[in-house]
């Protein structure tokens, strides 16, 4: 039995309070203004910390199997711990690709073997290979664990396939979650936003209808199949209108926002630096502000950091070479504690909800609130803490970061799953 005593925790109202919670076999036992320890039990002393239910992340990449030059599981979910996460999702863009239940059950075995004490939800491709041109085995999947299916980092090119495909999800309640992107729309070498910067550095674009065009597409075939529909690292403001209008219509869409799109535009890159080179690319400041309103006003269901690690090799090519992707399981919560709270963009409560209660219910998952019964997921983080990012002190071994050498508060010190802890600062 566990006991964390005099820590802040987050009120009905969203006002913060001391209370003493209270673990035992896994789950929250009690959370009360005070509590005594009690005999043999570990005591926490989380006084002037915020106590929060475990971070969730459900857009991450761990590269295992087959890139494990950029991320194992193990070094991946201990990022994920460090950064207050206790469950996470891990998309198919593997190799070989997430399309068989044996790989599935290869990623699940792994994390258990590396002992990290991270949920990992694997989510499945939904085309063999993510060729684009055969549905996986989605029955086949679900039943080796898969939590989801994705082929994520490419888009569905072929509406036809994208419609059997949400078929299929729909007959087995598998949420089908899409990254947008419309290869028609693309030209050779498109490395950031059509915008200001692109322009400025003569570089090629990325236009925002490129992801939008397939938002649109997906809700219209979504329409009458019952599926569960979810958008990916949403940038566009052009996207924001359609799931907006979706979800006024009644459908089952559900949306996610990236750390990065919420607090970086185009104009921010200071040069052609693959560090700021991801995909979808930071956009213009009017669709970074759309992101923001949808966020806040719930059409933009949550927060994913969209975790894509990369070798410093990789991303030492020029910019139109790099692969697109950057880190983001160390500083999310910082980032966003510091430049939407401490800034009166949201409120404390509405951070955590979109990166804890909202993602969970959204799809279903048990986890993501301190109330007694839950289980004893939690984090604690000191929001007085105040540290400069500095990508060479990660667990990941991704060191790409746009957001190094940013001054941040808010950060993680102890990370718990069932109870146990997994992960603590050193000296706490
Ligand atoms: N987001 C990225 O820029 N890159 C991701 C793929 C993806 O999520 O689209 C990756 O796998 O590196
Ligand atoms: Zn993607």
């Amino acid at each position: 039995m566990t006991v964390l005593l005099n820590g802040q925790v987050i009120g009905e109202g969203g006002e913060l309070r001391t209370a003493a919670i209270r673990l035992r076999d896994g789950r929250i036992a009690a959370i009360a203004d005070q509590l005594e320890a009690m005999p043999g039990e570990e005591v926490i002393d989380a006084a002037g910390r915020l106590v929060i239910p475990g971070l969730i992340d459900l857009h991450i990449h761990l590269r295992e199997p087959g890139f494990e030059e950029k991320e194992t599981i193990a070094t991946g979910t201990r990022a994920a711990a460090r950064g207050g996460y206790t469950t996470v999702a891990c998309m198919p863009n593997t190799s070989p690709v997430t399309d068989s239940p044996e790989v599935v059950e290869r990623i699940l075995a792994s994390n258990r073997e590396s002992g990290s004490g991270v949920r990992l939800l694997p989510i499945a491709a939904i085309t063999r290979g993510l060729s684009g041109d055969r549905l996986t085995d989605m029955a086949g999947l679900k039943e080796a664990g898969a939590f989801a299916v994705s082929d994520d980092g490419v888009g569905v090119q072929s509406p036809r396939m994208m419609k059997a495909a949400m078929r299929e999800a729909a007959r087995l309640e598998l949420p089908l979650v899409a990254h947008c992107e419309e290869e028609d729309l693309l030209i050779p070498g498109a490395c950031v936003h059509t915008g200001e910067f692109a322009e400025k550095h003569g570089l090629p674009g990325i236009p925002p209808e490129a992801e939008s065009i397939h938002v649109g597409r997906d809700i219209l075939l979504a329409e009458d199949t019952g599926v569960h529909y979810h958008v990916c690292h949403v940038s566009a403001e052009s996207s924001v209108r359609l799931i907006r209008e979706a979800k006024e219509w009644g459908q089952r869409v559900t949306a996610e926002v990236s750390p990065h799109h919420l607090l970086l535009c185009d104009t921010d890159i200071p040069g052609p630096d693959p560090a700021f080179k991801m995909n979808p690319p930071l956009r213009s400041k009017r669709d970074r502000a759309a992101l923001l309103a949808a966020l806040k006003d719930g059409t933009i269901d949550f927060i994913a950091t969209d975790h894509a690690p990369h070798t410093a090799e990789e991303k030492k090519r020029p910019i139109t070479e790099a692969p697109f992707g950057i880190v983001g399981l160390e500083t999310a919560f910082p980032l966003l504690y510091t430049h939407l709270v401490l800034t009166g963009e949201l409120t404390l409560a509405q951070l955590v909800d979109k990166m804890t209660r909202i993602p969970a219910d959204r799809f279903g998952l048990p986890w993501g609130e301190l109330k007694e019964g839950a289980q004893a997921d939690i984090a604690v983080i000191d929001l007085e803490a105040e540290r400069t990012i500095d990508p060479e002190t990660f667990y990941s071994k991704g060191k790409n970061t746009p957001f190094a050498g940013w001054k941040v508060k808010g950060w993680p010190m102890m990370t718990l799953v069932d109870g146990r802890v997994i992960w603590r600062e050193d000296g706490i």
